[in-house]
């Protein structure tokens, strides 16, 4: 089933057009991935999918995305439910220089999701367990969170993300500051998180896209050049511009 519907959507910072006139459906509980050269707007893409790009000046969108069969850039959305639902983990793990335990029940409180303690500890427990942290670091919860390891650092802004029960996650390159051993562990988790949430990766690496996700989109100059299940893409892609990219040719 479609989960996120892009319709004609555009994006232009100031005068530059860096999205032009996308569309694509992302089904649920899959991992899609997003690959292309540099500066093609994958993160752009992204980012346009819970409207973080709505803080930078100057950006102007035509068209629409539409999620669950709400086009999330209508006036009457509601800008923090939307990133509630559509959470985001980013390049370099970004935790609150706070505790662990606080970094997860963070959005819960400022949310008003939760008030009550053993309900709060509940879901810091459950969020930490679905990112295979739990049993590392239940005896450290009140330390903090700057003094884990980065591949424990991202793990737990994924739990921070959880925590606050999305649908949608977006991943712009979440394992670009992370050595192979971890990255490869990060994929795992991704892989396992699959059966529940559906994931948006952006990658620098066709390896990755290649290895955990089940659909990927290459994009050339703000283009959505072809979108179509992983294996054809990397095997037998329909377009020219693609086969140059997955060989190698270009990028
Ligand atoms: N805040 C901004 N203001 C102006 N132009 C921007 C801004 N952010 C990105 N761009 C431009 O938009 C285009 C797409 O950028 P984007 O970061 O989405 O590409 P990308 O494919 O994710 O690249 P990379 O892989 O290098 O991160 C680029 O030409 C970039 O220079």
């Amino acid at each position: 089933m479609s989960k996120i519907d892009i319709k004609n959507f555009n994006l232009y910072y100031t005068n530059f057009h860096a999205l032009k006139d996308i569309n694509m459906s992302i089904q649920e509980k899959r991992i899609t991935a997003m690959i292309g050269p540099s500066g093609c707007g994958k993160s752009t893409l992204l980012r346009s999918m819970n409207r973080i790009n709505d803080t930078i000046e100057g950006v102007r969108t035509s068209g629409e995305i539409n999620i669950q069969g709400k086009n999330i850039y209508s006036e009457k959305t509601d800008i923090d439910k939307l990133r509630r639902n559509v959470g985001m983990v980013f390049q370099r793990p970004n935790p609150f220089p706070i505790s662990v335990y606080e970094n997860v029940a963070f959005g819960l409180k400022v949310n008003r999701i939760e008030s009550k303690k053993s309900s709060i500890d509940a879901i810091v427990e459950k969020s930490l367990k679905a990112v295979l942290l739990w049993d590392d670091i239940k005896d450290k919860l009140k330390k903090n969170a700057l003094s884990l390891t980065l591949e424990q650092q991202q793990r737990l802004c994924i739990a921070r993300v959880i925590a606050v029960r999305p649908q949608i996650i977006l991943l712009d390159e979440p394992c670009s500051s992370l050595d192979p051993v971890s990255t490869q562990k990060i994929e795992e988790l991704m892989l396992a998180l699959k059966d529940k949430y559906t994931i948006v990766i952006v990658t620098h690496n066709m390896q990755q896209a290649a290895r955990i996700s089940q659909d990927t989109a290459f994009m050339l100059l703000g283009e959505l050049i072809e979108f179509d299940k992983t294996e054809k893409i990397f095997t037998n892609p329909s377009k020219k511009e693609t086969d140059d990219y997955v060989s190698g040719k270009f990028g």
